[in-house]
């Protein structure tokens, strides 16, 4: 449906490559999250898909068409997508109604309010229809500019760090309402995120940016359990990555890297290995144990709070060797 061909960007005057030689498919339907660390290509990568950059080389196809950027277009921007940047982008002088109904046709005025009615409803905010955008909350005023895109069913929703200015109780409502109303309305998703639960939680495939190379797309199950670099696992948050001279202390023989997530280090009595507590750090739900074993620092999750230099035993249940 959308095709990504050898896509290369650098801004107007900059010598170097924002993004280089980036090639991925989206199909109808999926949600794909764009993730990486800060700087590394992934606002650059929505706006070039969306039309507002021209790029110097590669290829976007939508179907059969090519997209080009500004140059070629009067309006930028490619009317079967909606993109969501991080300034919002409301009419202070008009309601939040008006806001979201603003690109709606008006030849159908019943449905136009439903429309409006239904987007309102997926960001709760019906009973702010009639309310100016400039009493709103930072918040509010996102899932009014969230409320908009969705109104107008657009083929291909672009969302930059869509829930970013949620808190975590509405965030997760909000979330699941909005990706559920994008799966029964087939609109394909690509969106930015810090926050990997939203990375993992709603999305078909991830894709990894670092410095403006892409460098893993795949099913969300096998960015998580086949990561393709360090740097991948690193976007993850917590975990223990052993060099080849430290991992054979654990029994485990490979030629590079491993990869132990926290939760595949089991603390139990009967353990094959003993280690000794830096610190017990409480989680909400668990103990993020960091502890020392023959001079390595691992993490590992427990229900139990150790204290420092209490000797622990654990195994290691689950490990993955990394490709480079
Ligand atoms: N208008 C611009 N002119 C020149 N360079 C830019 C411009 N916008 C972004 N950049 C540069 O392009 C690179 C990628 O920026 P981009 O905003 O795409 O990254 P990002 O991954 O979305 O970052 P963040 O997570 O912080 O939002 C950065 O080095 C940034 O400094």
């Amino acid at each position: 449906m959308l095709k990504i061909d050898n896509l290369n960007y650098n801004y107007p005057g900059f010598t170097e490559n924002v993004l280089n030689n980036i090639n991925f498919a989206v199909q109808k339907g999926e949600v794909i999250s764009v993730i990486g660390e800060s700087g590394s290509g992934k606002s650059t990568l929505l706006k070039l898909i969306y039309g507002l950059l021209d790029f110097n080389e590669g290829e976007i196809k939508y179907g059969d068409k090519k997209l080009k950027g500004p140059l070629y277009n009067l309006i930028p921007g490619h009317k079967m997508m909606k993109y969501v940047a991080q300034d919002y982008d409301l009419l202070d002088f008009v309601t939040v109604g008006e806001n979201v109904g603003k690109f709606l046709s008006n030849f159908d005025l019943a449905l136009k309010q439903k429309n409006i009615y239904e987007a309102l409803d997926v960001v709760e905010l019906t009973d702010f229809k009639h309310i100016f955008p400039n009493k709103l909350s930072g918040g509010q005023r996102q899932r009014v500019s969230l409320a908009r895109a969705l109104a107008q069913q657009p083929a291909i929703l672009l969302l930059d760090e869509p829930f970013s200015n949620l808190d975590q109780t509405l965030k997760l409502s909000i979330r699941e309402k909005i990706m559920n109303w994008c799966k029964a309305h087939q609109i394909t998703v690509i969106f930015t995120t810090h926050d990997l639960s939203d990375a993992f939680y709603t999305s078909d495939k991830i894709l990894v940016l670092q410095n403006g190379n892409m460098i893993q797309f795949d099913k969300v199950e096998n960015v998580r359990n086949f990561p393709a670099s360090e740097y991948v696992t690193r976007l993850f948050g917590y975990v223990n990555v052993l060099r080849n001279d430290e991992s054979p202390k654990l029994s485990i023989n490979t030629t590079t890297s491993v990869v132990i997530y926290p939760e595949e280090i089991e603390i139990s009595d009967n353990g094959n290995f003993r280690g000794k507590v830096i610190e017990t750090k409480f989680q909400g739900r668990d103990y993020l144990v960091r502890f020392s074993y023959e001079n390595i620092e691992l993490l590992a999750y427990s229900t139990q709070k150790f204290i420092k230099d209490d000797i622990i035993s654990f195994e290691v249940k689950k490990y993955r060797a990394l490709k480079r």
